[in-house]
């Protein structure tokens, strides 16, 4: 087995919690209110995993002022976090799988398009933000997911280079971020199916952190690299 150094970086929303059904649900309810349209194809293709300064004019179909972008943002996550906070919960098997990432000292971050208020509810609302070295968000960067530039801010403030890290991504756009940075990815099935995420150049794919342990990660991910998916 390697010695060499690994960092894990994750994704926040589709992974430490699987919550997309409550952002799928408020971003329709959002664009009700102005009535606009959206397809579950379009949120998918161009909503799901991407950071307000992208989804937002993709819905209003022009560029939006600063102060629209902050203040639509912020309208759009209340609904969402009003709609999840009952229900908030870390993704089944993530608590065990940061416990022993942490014992083998693997360094690890949080690399999410959402806005800082989200990152709070969800981070300390579930208890997990001490296991993460650093966490990189909408506000740190100038493009979002599918660019790369989220997952390897996160491995420069980890020190690890791009090809020793693992993403954990749900989302296409996430996935596509994590490639392009030159990471392996494990892609979980939380928002898509296994089948939609076949194919989508991940290492592997699990339904959630009950069907990975770290000596997996080592064999199947970092070892194998994309020889193959599960
Ligand atoms: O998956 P990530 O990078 O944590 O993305 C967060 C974003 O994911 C999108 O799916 C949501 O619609 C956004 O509202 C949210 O901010």
């Amino acid at each position: 087995m390697s010695t060499q150094p690994i960092a894990a970086l994750f994704d926040m929303d589709g992974v430490i919690v699987d919550n997309h059904r409550y952002h799928t649900d408020s971003w329709f309810q959002f664009v009700g209110r102005y009535g606009l349209s959206l397809t579950p194809e379009q949120y998918a293709s161009y909503i799901n995993g991407r950071v307000a300064a992208d989804s937002l004019p993709y819905v209003f179909q022009r560029s939006l002022t600063p102060e629209e972008l902050v203040t639509y943002t912020e309208e759009k996550e209340e609904i969402y976090r009003e709609m999840y906070r009952a229900n908030l919960q870390p993704t089944p098997g993530l608590i065990s799988f940061l416990e022993e990432l942490k014992h083998n000292q693997v360094p690890m971050a949080v690399g999410t398009s959402a806005p800082v208020s989200n990152i709070s509810f969800t981070l300390d609302g579930i208890q997990v933000r001490s296991y993460f070295d650093t966490v990189v968000d909408a506000s740190m960067i100038t493009r979002g997911k599918p660019d790369p530039e989220i997952y390897l801010t996160a491995a420069e403030r980890l020190g690890i280079p791009p090809e020793r890290c693992v993403v954990f991504e749900d989302a296409f756009s996430g996935i596509e971020a994590g490639l392009r940075a030159g990471m392996r990815v494990v892609a979980l099935a939380t928002t898509h199916t296994r089948e939609e995420l076949t194919n989508t150049g991940a290492s592997l794919i699990i339904a959630d952190f009950r069907e990975i342990n770290f000596k997996q990660l080592i064999e199947r991910v970092i070892e194998r690299g994309r020889a193959g998916v599960s």
